[in-house]
């Protein structure tokens, strides 16, 4: 069971030394001061690889069945259609079956609760994912709570993330961007339990699943958000800080308490003249203020964004397996 024991356990065991270097004083390479930053373009190809060799054995003991993911995206957006083309690619390379429906921008509504429906029926089909943002005519909520619960990939459905709310209940799913930022925090050997969290940002899928799965891991949790009065203080007050308010840099170094953690989950997009591209991607923490306090931190790009798609493949492969094994 589980894959390649012997890798996964080395590789863990790196991560986790990895971090605890910076916290013995002899194994400490560099500035004393910095923060040990979490790479998590390593993490999350670490964990395509597990995902990767328990596919294999899916396959190997159901006559060649495999996890299938339906992907849906509607219009054509640019942000859409690159983050689109790399759940694709993370798909093949882990050997998860993926469909795609492209739909144009002027898709009805009902329309497209007809594709979402399909896929539901559809037995090689375990998870779905629907790209948001959606057009406007659309109601997100509506298509998102046709999703079957067993497919529910995003872990968006409202049962599945009431289910997260609830004490002595597990959801199916859980969404793919909170997850991947506790998993971060694991691999690194932070502690969770019993530690301040604070969350900073409310949104229904990063801020809220986050504060309740940090709640879950014992964590004593506090939500800033644009209507509270003192976020500096409070932030300052977090062994562990998460940030997903969608606004570049908003937190500075002086927001963040000595040895915190700091996860930064905001891709903003902000114009860059020395880029190709003509703008680069930054996160909502101020990343050079802020290593200089925390412990741990992760950068943008490269921290929070592949875990995201790391989460969906291990949710595809969760739903595959109960569905293929016929469990529960
Ligand atoms: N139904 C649905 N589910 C989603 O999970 C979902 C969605 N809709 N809509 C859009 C957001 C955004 N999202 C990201 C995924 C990967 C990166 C990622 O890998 N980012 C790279 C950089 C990529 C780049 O350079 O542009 C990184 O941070 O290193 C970012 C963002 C998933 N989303």
């Amino acid at each position: 069971m589980g894959g390649i024991p012997v890798e996964k356990a080395l590789s863990a065991l790196g991560n986790v030394l990895s971090g605890l270097k910076n916290k013995i004083p002899f194994l400490k390479d560099g500035n004393d001061d910095e923060a040990t930053i979490i790479d998590g373009k390593k993490i999350a190809a670490d964990i395509r690889l597990e995902i990767k060799a328990e596919v294999d054995e899916l396959k190997t003991k159901y006559g060649g069945k495999v996890p299938g993911l339906a992907v849906v995206i509607v219009g054509e957006r640019k942000d859409s259609q690159t983050y689109v083309r790399m759940k694709r690619k993370a798909c093949d390379e882990v050997g998860i079956h993926s469909f795609h429906s492209e739909l144009p921008e002027t898709i009805s509504e009902e329309e497209l609760i007809d594709v979402v429906k399909k896929y539901n029926e559809n037995p090689d089909c375990h998870g779905i994912l629907v790209q948001l943002p959606l057009p406007k005519h659309i109601d997100e909520e509506k298509v998102l709570g046709v999703i079957s619960l067993e497919k529910d990939v995003d872990g968006f459905h409202p049962l599945n993330i009431g289910m997260l709310a609830m004490k002595g209940h597990e959801p199916l799913f859980m969404p793919c961007t909170p997850k991947g930022s506790i998993v971060l925090l694991e691999r690194s050997g932070v502690e969770l339990k019993g530690k301040n969290a604070v969350v900073v940002g409310r949104s229904n899928i990063v801020g809220m699943p986050a504060s309740m799965m940090l709640n879950k891991k014992d964590c004593t949790v506090t939500v800033v958000h644009s209507r509270t009065k003192n976020p500096k203080e409070i932030c300052r007050q977090a062994d562990i800080l998460i940030a997903a308010a969608g606004s570049a840099k908003m937190i500075k170094g002086d927001w963040i308490k000595k040895g915190a953690a700091v996860i930064d989950v905001g891709t903003n997009s902000v114009e860059d003249k020395s880029k190709k591209s003509g703008y680069a991607l930054v996160g909502d923490v101020d990343f050079d203020e802020a290593k200089k306090r925390a412990s741990f931190i992760t950068p943008v790009p490269g921290g929070v964004g592949p875990m995201t798609i790391a989460m969906l493949l291990q949710n595809c492969l969760d739903g595959g397996k109960r569905a293929i094994e016929g469990t529960k």
